[in-house]
């Protein structure tokens, strides 16, 4: 095992994923050290949910393995649910219980105790959620409910955040509020591992970025030719393959064309 993942909280290492007999992810190596992002990019379909509920362990890899804190994931321990906070599933929430009471079930769950109103209380306001506190999902916009499964992964500890396209269906000023809270995340030592579509988004936050990218087949594992723009889900098995895409300048979609490292550490 390598320095780097002696001191990584989350380690992939030559993970496979595929659905039935469809290979989706192969040997996909990356770690997270605390304070340090990782993102995801890559054309629709290709791999980065499903490497994500790898990840935090929901789904078990085909091949290769995740580990967190140095043993294989489970998300069923609750010793690891309690250190990672993750925003991956669109619309979960419960109809009848309000904004804040989201919050709090949140936070008292994973221990906050008496601390959890005040702490509630910031973390409404800090997602310009203040307003709506005492309203039900069904009567925000979409913005806010993403706004509120946001605040509902921070208001509780981690140590590992692991997000799916958190920027999505935020305006321009609550997606730079993101970038800051990332930032300051990171600053705390928090690892983020997160999915995206922004480039803005990755540049500022990420150290590191794996692009994630199909191919057609009959190249599985990836031949070093860049992939061109991976197809439509038509186009052949739908296995990705990481390129290499240091920050701060992250590579745009289909900017192919030169040798694929098969990790990004
Ligand atoms: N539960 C599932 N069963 C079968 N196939 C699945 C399942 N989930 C995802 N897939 C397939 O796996 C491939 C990767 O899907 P995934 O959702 O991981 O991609 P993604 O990169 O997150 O896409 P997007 O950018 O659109 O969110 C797709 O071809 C998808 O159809």
């Amino acid at each position: 095992m390598s320095a780097d993942h002696d001191a990584a909280l989350l380690v992939l290492d030559g993970v496979g994923h595929r659905y039935g007999e469809r290979p989706v992810l192969d040997g996909i190596s990356a770690s997270i050290r605390p304070g340090e992002c990782l993102a995801l990019m890559g054309d629709n379909g290709s791999g980065k949910s499903t490497l994500l509920r790898l990840a935090v362990g929901r789904e078990r890899p085909a091949s290769g393995e995740v580990r967190f804190a140095g043993a294989p994931v489970d998300e069923d321990d609750p010793a690891t649910r309690a250190r990672i906070a993750t925003v991956m599933d669109v619309g979960a929430h419960y109809p009848d219980l309000t904004v804040r009471e989201h919050l709090m079930l949140v936070a008292v769950a994973h221990g906050l105790g008496r601390d959890a109103d005040d702490v509630v209380d910031d973390m409404l306001v800090e997602h310009r959620l203040g307003d709506h506190a005492d309203v039900f999902p069904g009567r925000l916009s979409s913005g806010q409910i993403q706004a509120m499964s946001l605040a509902a992964a921070f208001v509780r500890p981690h140590d590992l955040l692991v997000l799916d396209e958190p920027e999505q269906r935020l305006d321009a000023r609550a997606r730079a509020e993101l970038i800051e809270r990332l930032l300051e995340h990171k600053a705390d030592g928090v690892a983020i591992l997160l999915a995206t579509h922004r480039d803005d988004l990755a540049g500022a936050v990420a150290d590191r970025i794996l692009v994630l990218d199909r191919y057609e087949a009959g190249t599985p594992g990836g031949d070093g030719d860049g992939g061109g723009d991976g197809g439509d889900d038509s186009a052949g098995p739908g296995t990705a393959r990481p390129i290499d895409a240091s920050c701060p300048a992250p590579r745009p979609h289909g900017g192919v064309g030169e040798p694929a490292p098969q990790s990004a550490r």
